[in-house]
């Protein structure tokens, strides 16, 4: 009987970058990762082991050297409207105020105005924007510059939301919220959800699959099942059994010698 695939394939994927200095580095190779609709993964893995890499190839931002991805059967060439996409700066106009930064795409045309408006006002809503969306970005502290960024990204329905990094450069409170609210957003629209982090804490708290990742070259070296219940709480990342998981996830860098 045939295999059922699953809603991203990705298949013995690798890519090869050439340097300036026209040196070959092999970013990733020979990756394959099946992954369910619906389902919160997280890539983890210290720098320069092709997390990245991975992620911009699914979202089509950049061309496997081999192999291939595909996302409900379609293979990925390029970016497409079922896919958003939040990075570590968010990248907001300066000159639009928090709901016209959020509209930015349905402006441009080709949406639904009246969905994007209404979607725009629930999900600024959810992540606790009512009130700022006439204030402009300069008005806004680096956490809710992001909330802003992931709103954006939301607005559009997309199948699959793809996040690198995305709370790296905040402190360490308003981090932690935004997991937790990341963990309740992704619970009431259950988007499939791959999302990067060099934080093994942050990879198990948000994962319900932590794949990890090695450097030179890049590959997946363990893909972690948390079984958890929902919702996490940050209680729950002092507990026996959190604690287990980061050590499986930690001990792939002891094993290579590389420092988290
Ligand atoms: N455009 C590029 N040209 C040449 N080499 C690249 C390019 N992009 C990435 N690389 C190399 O590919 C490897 C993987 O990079 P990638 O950014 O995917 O890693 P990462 O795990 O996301 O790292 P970090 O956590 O530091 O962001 C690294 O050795 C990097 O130097």
């Amino acid at each position: 009987m045939e295999q059922l695939e699953s809603f991203i394939e990705i298949k013995k994927a690798s890519k090869k970058f050439v340097t300036r200095s026209g040196d070959h580095v092999t970013a990733l190779t020979d990756v394959n990762l099946s992954i369910d609709k619906g389902k919160f993964i997280t890539l983890v893995g210290p720098s320069g082991c092709g997390k990245s890499t991975l992620l911009r190839m699914v979202g089509g931002l950049i061309r496997r050297s081999s192999g291939s991805v595909s996302i409900g059967g379609a293979e990925i060439e390029a970016p497409t409207a079922g896919i958003g996409m939040v990075f570590q700066s968010p990248v907001l106009l300066p000159w639009r105020t928090v709901r016209q930064n959020v509209t930015v795409a349905a402006d441009i045309g080709g949406a639904n105005r009246r969905e994007v408006d209404e979607r725009a006002t629930k999900f600024l809503d959810m992540v606790g924007l009512n009130g700022f969306e006439d204030k402009y970005p300069s008005e806004l502290s680096g956490g809710m510059q992001q909330r802003v960024g992931i709103t954006r990204a939301l607005v559009h329905d997309p199948e699959v939301l793809l996040m690198d990094e995305p709370f790296a450069a905040l402190d360490a409170m308003t981090k932690d919220k935004l997991q937790v609210e990341l963990q309740s957003l992704w619970m009431t629209s259950r988007k499939t959800v791959i999302f990067v982090t060099h934080s093994i804490q942050e990879a198990v708290f948000l994962a319900d699959r932590v794949i990890v990742l090695a450097p030179r070259p890049g590959r997946v070296v363990d893909d972690i099942t948390i079984e958890l219940p929902r919702p996490r709480t940050l209680e729950m990342i002092n507990s026996r059994e959190f604690g287990d998981y980061t050590s499986a996830v930690r001990k792939h860098f002891e094993a290579e010698g590389l420092v988290q």
